[in-house]
């Protein structure tokens, strides 16, 4: 269920179809998403997750349209519904997307410098972008945005407010950049690996603020990671990514206590858990590395592009790429025709 209680039947903050995003380089088209469907609502944290280089960044860069050449969204639709009603982020202009950047949607990264100015003071930042996008004075602004680095669980908010970026530690940077990204209050915000570079302490301490925040706004998150841990921590829902496509969806938990695509199930597999095969017989720790690597997008298998590395494939698999059918549920998907035996 969302944080807010909404009723699952809320119109999506979020609904993309068919979205492709394509890089046109020297060795040819490559698809990094190739037909990618998904929805979020108010509320609700939708998690990608997938191994590198499977498409989750180019997902959330093209929903902010900050893909930049030789990339273009070459198919699909992203609607957004915004203050001002729905629009399609696939085809808004820049001057559309500019009023929404920062204010309806929020945005943060693994690296907080990608989106601090390092020349200018964290509170000034986040004052500026309070004054641009909420019609305040500059000394209301101020003020908004010391007790949001207040709210965001930063020691002496107004002394610091004072700092450049550089004086503060990482997972400080991490805070400034996520009272940043919520002092407008957004409809949306895109996380891609937030806590990814953080320790872990300082990783639960950021996931726990998110998620308060998240309550007290009631916005769709949309959150990117490789993490899985992650995931079962912040997710209501998961979307499987694998070569650009979403291999599996469906709620986190059901996913993950019941995985129907064999690279879910990889996946899960791969993380270490007592009693799950981490401990070999001579004592050592073992992780299971998925056989293989990911393929290469110039060259995907025909078919099922997980087949090469799959130990329920049959020849069937081979002859077609298969859609994202339900499995025990219509809310639980996977592209798996042998979903049933995995
Ligand atoms: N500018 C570009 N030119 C060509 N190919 C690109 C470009 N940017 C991304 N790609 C390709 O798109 C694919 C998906 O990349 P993406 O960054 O979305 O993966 P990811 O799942 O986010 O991985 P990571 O966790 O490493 O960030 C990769 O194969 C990558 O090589």
């Amino acid at each position: 269920m969302s944080v807010t209680g909404e009723p699952s039947e809320a119109p999506p903050v979020l609904s993309i179809e068919g979205l492709r995003t394509h890089f046109e380089t020297d060795r040819g088209n490559v698809r990094s998403v190739d037909g990618v469907d998904l929805s979020i609502r108010r509320g609700e944290t939708l998690a990608i997750v997938g191994e590198s280089g499977s498409g989750k960044s180019v997902t959330s860069l093209s929903i902010m349209r900050l893909i930049g050449q030789p990339g273009r969204i070459a198919g699909g639709s992203m609607i957004f519904a915004g203050d001002g009603g729905a629009l399609d982020l696939a085809t808004a202009t820049e001057t559309q997307m500019r009023r929404l950047w920062g204010n309806q949607i929020g945005m943060i990264f693994q690296e907080p410098m990608t989106s601090l100015n390092p020349v200018q003071r964290a509170g000034d930042q986040i004052a500026e972008a309070i004054m641009l996008h909420q019609n305040k004075g500059r000394a209301a602004a101020r003020e908004a945005a010391v007790a949001m680095l207040r709210r965001v669980g930063i020691p002496a908010p107004e002394r610091r407010a004072r700092d450049y970026p550089h004086q503060m530690s990482g997972g400080m940077r991490q805070r400034v950049m996520i009272a940043m990204a919520l002092c407008c209050r957004p409809k949306l915000l895109i996380a891609d690996e937030p806590t990814t570079a953080l320790d872990v302490t300082i990783q639960a301490q950021i996931l726990k603020l998110m998620k308060e925040l998240q309550e007290e706004i009631g916005m769709a998150v949309l959150f990117i990671t490789h993490d899985l841990a992650v995931v079962a921590e912040v997710a209501d829902k998961v979307a499987v990514m694998y070569a650009g496509r979403i291999v599996e969806s469906g709620d986190v938990d059901t996913v993950f206590a019941h995985p129907r695509h064999p690279y879910t199930k990889a996946l899960l597999e791969s993380v270490p858990r007592p009693g799950h095969g981490m401990i070999d017989e001579k004592g050592r720790r073992r992780l299971h590395a998925i056989q293989g690597t990911v393929p290469n997008l110039l060259r995907l298998p025909p078919g099922c592009s997980f087949a090469p590395r799959c130990g329920y494939a049959i020849e069937a698999c081979r002859a077609g790429v298969p859609s994202l059918m339900p499995t025990d549920s219509e809310a639980h998907r996977a592209r798996c025709i042998r979903w049933e035996v995995v």
